[in-house]
């Protein structure tokens, strides 16, 4: 049986492939771990669990990801997000398994009005998002045959993440302005893993940069405008300018990502991002998350 090894096992992309896990029981053998067991800056705990796990596949689903704190820790953002990942590939060659890891939109400025291709010009304005960058930058020198899925606006049932917040925030308040002026793809992490499962079922592998999101585009306010109407809240929602919310981070203007490659590499359809929305929406009313 295949081993995959899944490194932020207890992250929100963590949590979705742990739900996953059990549709493959048959194909693959899965290791979760958290940080406390596997921290990827510390290359002696990566080792060592490379040779006692020997995995075939390794999913980096670790990273530091709290975009306005990274403006103040850099070093640590750069570590986890950067320097570790290099390591990690570099690891994964060193032992012949295949890195599909997890990078973002944030790596482009998005002062464009045109979707990003793969090999588009990256040029980060935030720390989170350069640091992220060099993860990107340091797998591909040190293991070509990794797969880079850049995704976008990631939420689940799991976790903190925009939507979980808005759905608390609609329980307290009578009245929230969202930013209307920045554009960008929702993702449900439960389609990224299902596109994470299938990239390592597939036969024929290509490597590189892969984008992957639901579509098409939307702006925070009208995602969040949906995830109230899908919730039934009475919250008064109005669109407000980036100027008017203002924090540490900068955040891209429009970050919308082409999803051709993937689907014609690896014959994966992108989902509509309002039946995945309420699918999401739908889970956490049952399970009153
Ligand atoms: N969230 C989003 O909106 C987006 C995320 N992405 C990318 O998708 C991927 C998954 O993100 P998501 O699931 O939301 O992330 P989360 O923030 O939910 O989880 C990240 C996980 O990484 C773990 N982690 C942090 N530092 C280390 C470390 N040094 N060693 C090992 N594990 C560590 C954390 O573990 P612990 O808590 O135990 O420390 C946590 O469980 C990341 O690569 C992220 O950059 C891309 C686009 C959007
Ligand atoms: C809470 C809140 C946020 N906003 C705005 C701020 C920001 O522009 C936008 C999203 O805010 P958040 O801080 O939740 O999202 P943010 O942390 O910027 O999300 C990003 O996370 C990283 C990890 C990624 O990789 C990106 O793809 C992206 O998902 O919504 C409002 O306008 N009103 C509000 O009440």
């Amino acid at each position: 049986m295949r081993r995959i090894l899944v490194i932020g096992g207890n992250g929100q992309l963590g949590h979705c492939l742990q739900k996953l896990a059990p549709k493959y029981h048959d194909l693959y053998d899965f290791n979760f771990t958290g940080s406390s067991v596997l921290d990827i800056t510390n290359d002696e705990q990566v080792d060592t669990v490379f040779a006692e796990y020997r995995p075939d596949f390794v999913i980096n689903a670790s990273a530091y990801t709290a975009v306005d704190l990274a403006e103040k820790e850099v070093e640590k953002a750069f570590a986890v997000n950067g320097d570790a990942v290099g390591n990690l590939a570099q690891v994964c060659k060193d032992n012949n398994a295949i890195l599909i890891h997890v990078s973002t939109d944030y790596v482009f400025d998005g002062e464009t009005n045109l979707s990003y291709s793969e090999d588009d010009f990256t040029n980060p304005i935030g720390v989170y998002g350069a640091s992220k960058r060099k993860g990107e930058e340091l797998a591909l020198e040190n293991n070509p045959e990794t797969v880079i899925l850049r995704t976008s606006w990631l939420y689940s049932e799991f976790n903190k993440n925009f939507v979980k917040t808005m759905l608390h925030l609609f329980e307290i308040k009578d009245e929230l302005g969202i930013v209307g002026d920045q554009f960008g793809q929702p993702t449900n992490a439960n389609d990224l893993a299902e596109a994470i499962m299938e990239i390592i079922g597939a036969e024929k592998k290509t490597f590189g940069i892969y984008h992957f999101s639901n579509y098409p585009e939307t702006t925070w306010f009208d995602f969040a405008s949906k995830i109230k109407e899908f919730s039934d809240s009475s919250v008064q929602l109005k669109a407000i300018t980036t100027e008017e919310f203002p924090t540490p981070a900068k955040r891209p203007k429009r970050s919308t990502m082409s999803l051709d490659k993937i689907e014609k590499d690896y014959h994966i359809e992108p989902k509509h991002w309002e039946n995945s929305l309420r699918d999401c929406i739908e889970i956490l009313k049952l399970t009153n998350a």
